[in-house]
């Protein structure tokens, strides 16, 4: 066993160990706990359990400092072990957020005591079914105090987490340069000069990957007023890929709104500029939720070749502390028709006066409705919502309740979900019926997708789907015409 995997296994038996006394604790089996700071501790960890479920307690157990807050054997002051259990009880959605980013196996923990009727064990293991059964890319942790955890979607379509970029022939039909059949961003394509690999230099196809280890610890959370946005779960330092942006990949100036929309171009060929569009409203993966700062963005886009494509990549630019939010500068063209709300003095929008309400966030960016042409959208009576009421809205949240052990955590009475196809392709994208989020950071009951007259693409509501150019570090993002 490498030194690694040995620490990894001595962490494991330690949480195993740890998960044991917790559950004698709680359950009052454990004769050496019967102290007064015995009593004491276990309504504490009662308390925490109400709170975070075992499947928190679960996770917290894989970390040594929260074990010897909770260790009898150790001299913690109470006052820091009163401070530590109420962080983590606020914290609760992240820490199944860092649970899953880090492959923890919580479960694995728990699943000894699955026959025994342990207080707030069976909503722990119910839970696996619903909301484990997601990538954490595809939730989203809501602001401090709200419970509920957000399903982004777009157009009443779940944002459906992929890790590469979709090339359906279908979206290039009409095209004559690039053809439809070949995906041009692949290097044995050669249809453009991709240039050799940014990290091993390899002319050829190559094994090089952006390190998803990282990358991957970030979690979504649902900002005040920018909509969806992604904070660091770990400390990434200057120089580090953060990941690639995915999405369908389709012909510049396709799709009407362009809000997720990035630009794919090669720097070492001249003549893959204004071609090909990444376009991650749909499908895609945490990078689309990067929101904009003017000011100290702590990324930026750049295209790279390496593995067996040309790709965009998200890379720090400067330090990330953990739990800070990620931001990338989307260029002064973007904010043209758009209101920026990063709260900078050096902001593209500071010379417009920001709109407190939506009302007078209207004529900023109010213009003609458009219609998404290659966007499907199934009435509701085919899919089973209630005549005069948009799609159903569930929550994860209310099937994810660590501390409520009732029936719909099993799955019937939660999420109903709801397969959306795009005409235009082979993928299917999952219909969400939970609450929407289209960007605009209000609240989702009150957000545009509720608005039978809704149409993507349209700002008349001030919420900023689509206006002027964005560009991101080295690339811009597709400006699409009306
Ligand atoms: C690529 S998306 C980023 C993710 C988005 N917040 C979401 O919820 O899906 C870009 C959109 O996010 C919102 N946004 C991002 N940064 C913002 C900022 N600084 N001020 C206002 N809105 C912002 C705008 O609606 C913008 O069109």
């Amino acid at each position: 066993m490498t030194t690694d995997r040995k620490r990894y296994w001595h962490e494991c038996k330690k949480a195993t160990n740890f998960i044991s006394k917790m559950v004698n604790l709680v359950e009052g089996l454990d004769d050496s706990y019967q102290t007064q700071e015995g009593l004491e501790l276990s309504d504490e960890v009662d308390d925490l359990l109400q709170r975070i479920g075992w499947e928190g307690l679960a996770i917290a157990a894989h970390s040594e400092a929260f074990r010897r807050i909770l260790s009898l054997d150790q001299e913690v002051d109470s006052q820091l072990r009163r401070e530590v259990l109420e962080a983590l009880k606020a914290n609760r959605n992240s820490l199944e957020f860092y649970g899953r980013v880090r492959n923890i196996d919580w479960r694995g923990l728990l699943l000894p005591y699955s026959n025994d009727s342990i207080r707030y064990m069976s909503p722990a293991l119910k839970l696996v079914k619903k909301f484990w059964d997601r990538h954490p890319h595809e939730l989203a942790i809501p602001p401090q105090g709200e419970d509920h955890v957000i399903t982004p979607n777009y157009n009443n379509c779940r944002q459906v987490n992929i890790t590469k970029n979709i090339w359906n022939p279908a979206d290039w039909k009409h095209q004559v340069d690039p053809k439809p059949d070949i995906n041009v961003t692949m290097r044995w394509a050669h249809v453009y000069d991709l240039g050799c690999c940014d990290f091993c230099e390899s002319p050829h196809a190559c094994r090089c990957q952006v390190q998803s280890m990282p990358g991957e610890l970030v979690e979504l959370v649902k900002t005040e007023d920018r909509g969806i946005g992604v904070r660091a779960l770990w400390p990434f330092r200057k120089g580090d890929v953060l990941g690639e942006y995915v999405g369908r990949l389709i012909p510049d100036g396709s799709r009407p709104d362009q809000t997720y929309a990035l630009a794919w171009e090669a720097p070492s060929d001249q003549r893959t500029q204004g071609k090909v569009s990444v376009d991650a409203c749909y499908e895609g993966n945490w990078t689309r939720f990067v929101n904009h700062a003017c000011e100290n963005a702590s990324t930026e886009y750049r295209c790279r070749t390496f593995s067996d494509h040309a790709a965009m990549t998200l890379e720090a630019t400067r330090d990330i502390e953990m739990y800070e939010e990620i931001t990338v500068d989307y260029g002064p063209s973007y904010w043209k028709k758009r209101q920026c709300r990063c709260g900078s003095p050096k902001c593209y929008s500071a010379k417009q006066p920001p709109p407190t309400t939506r009302e007078e966030a209207r004529p900023l960016t109010g213009r003609a409705r458009k219609t998404e042409k290659n966007v499907m959208r199934i009435p509701l009576k085919e899919i089973g919502g209630e005549e005069g009421k948009d799609v159903a809205e569930e929550t994860l949240a209310e099937e994810g309740n660590a501390g409520d052990d009732s029936e719909n955590l099993e799955g019937g009475g939660g999420e109903e979900e709801v397969l959306c196809p795009d005409p235009s392709s082979n993928v299917v994208v999952h219909q969400d019926p939970s609450k929407n989020n289209d960007g605009d950071g209000d609240h989702p009951e009150k957000d545009d997708h509720k608005d039978k007259n809704y149409v993507p693409g349209d700002d008349s509501d001030g919420d900023d789907d689509d206006a002027g150019p964005m560009v991101v570090g080295t690339a811009e993002v597709m400006e699409l015409g009306d």
